[in-house]
């Protein structure tokens, strides 16, 4: 490849002067950057120093669009600065290197990662097939997500509970040019916390009591492709430390072993909490949560992108008439949708494909009515009451539905019920729900 760097400090060029990196490559030195028209070369790869210029990043991102013989470029930055990472992702940079004691392992990482991918050859995605959305909201998530799928950087999303967090980083993942390895997603917050370290980084034999087998963890499950971490703000501590050197280093080592691994992984991570709060408040530490950050991407709650209520519950009607053995797709009458689009969904995408689901069933014909819609809490006053049933009776015949559905998995319906699993032994225990 042909890599140019373009600095004045001759310690940010040591990684590239390395004898296996002159062996491979053509490395082109520019102290100046009024110097890169001289290049006659396409160049693969080019390294900007942000420090070389006193202009704002966003010129230099102008500056360079001009430049179609250059296929990728590199920030490479000081300071750990979220508004940098930022405006270096808008403004045509595919990635951002910190200038800091892992910048060698950050750079070879980098020259590894780039011979086998190739932002040009990137389609420009489309994400409709997995995410339905028409909003103005979700056209913005679906810019975000285009530029993420087409860099390295990570991205933490953060949206309520059922929002779509997880499709979300799944979409990044399939339109980005690691769709051929593998997408690996983990839900921190479910993991017992002494296991959680053993679940991302694995354990050899007799790491501790239990160990009888080795056990490769979610990092190596991942490699080359994308790790998505859900409720990272469930991460222990001490864990977070750990973490945060993974990061840096881009190896890990499993628990109880000794050899080093390296990994190269795209990190996503999602969070219903305020990770900012957490930092304040000293329960997150501050260097793990600028290099999570990457490319924020916020999720709205459904009721603040009605305008998505109809494509969803399309979508929701046509799979769940599938998946009950229906030939023909059932409908909402005006009614039911009325019903729908009144609604507030604390529950959001999820909540409303539950009740889709639901009315699926309850509906004795092809069209349903506004009676086959059962919502929580708003709508006790009418069809609810009128079966003379109790908020509990009417929990109990959801939760029954759902266990059915999965087959008394009850692990699986309390996660997406978002209720808990104790719950639904109690009332199996009471002999309210038979499993
Ligand atoms: N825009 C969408 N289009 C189609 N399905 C969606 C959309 N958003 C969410 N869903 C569906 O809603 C459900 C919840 O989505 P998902 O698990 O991604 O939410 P989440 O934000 O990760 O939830 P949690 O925070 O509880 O983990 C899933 O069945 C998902 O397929």
């Amino acid at each position: 490849m042909n890599i140019c760097i373009i600095t004045k400090n001759d310690n940010i060029l040591l990684p590239f002067y390395e004898p296996e990196i002159l062996q491979n490559h053509t490395i082109i030195h520019l102290n100046q950057e009024d110097r890169i028209h001289t290049i006659e070369k396409n160049i693969d790869l080019l390294f900007w120093d942000e420090n070389i210029s006193d202009s704002s990043i966003k010129q230099i991102g102008k500056f360079l669009k001009a430049f179609h013989q250059i296929h990728q470029f590199i920030l490479i930055s000081t300071s750990n600065n979220i508004y940098n990472y930022k405006l270096a992702i808008e403004n045509k940079f595919q990635d951002f290197l910190l200038f800091d004691e892992n910048f060698e392992k950050s750079v070879t990482s980098t020259l590894q990662n780039a011979q086998v991918e190739n932002f040009d050859n990137l389609e420009d995605p489309d994400y409709s097939y997995l995410i339905k959305g028409e909003s103005k909201a979700i056209e913005k998530v679906f810019e975000v997500m285009k530029k993420a799928s087409g860099t390295n950087i990570n991205v933490n999303i953060t949206g309520e509970t059922g929002t779509g967090k997880e499709l979300i980083a799944q979409g990044i993942h399939d339109q980005s040019l690691r769709k051929q390895f593998p997408f690996v997603a983990v839900n921190v917050g479910a993991i017992p916390k002494d296991l959680i370290e053993s679940e991302l980084f694995g354990h050899e034999v007799g790491a501790f009591t239990g160990a009888t087998k080795k056990r490769i963890g979610k990092f190596e499950e991942a490699e080359k492709g994308t790790l998505f971490l859900d409720e990272i703000g469930e991460l222990p501590l001490e864990l977070q430390t750990k973490l945060l050197r993974v990061l840096q280093e881009r190896e890990i080592t499993r628990i109880g072993g000794n050899d080093v691994i390296p990994v190269d992984v795209r990190l996503i991570t999602a969070t219903h909490r305020n990770l900012r709060n957490e930092v304040a408040e000293n329960k997150f530490r501050e260097d793990l949560y600028y290099r999570l950050l990457g490319l924020p991407l916020q999720l709205p709650p459904l009721r603040e992108r009605m305008e998505d209520i109809h494509v969803l519950s399309s979508h929701f009607l046509q799979e769940a008439s599938l998946e009950f053995g229906q030939t023909q797709a059932k409908y909402l009458s005006k009614g039911a949708f009325n019903k729908i689009n009144a609604y507030s969904f604390p529950g959001n995408v999820r909540q409303l494909k539950a009740i889709i689901d639901l009315a699926v069933v309850l509906s004795d014909d092809n069209e349903i009515k506004s009676k086959d819609i059962h919502l929580e809490k708003e709508e006790i006053s009418t069809d609810l009451l009128k079966k003379e049933r109790t908020i509990e009776e009417y929990n109990i015949e959801i939760i029954e539905f759902f266990l059915k559905k999965y087959k008394g998995k009850v692990n699986y319906v309390a996660d997406k019920l978002d209720i808990s699993k104790s719950k639904i032994y109690q009332l199996i225990k009471d002999g309210k729900i038979t499993k």
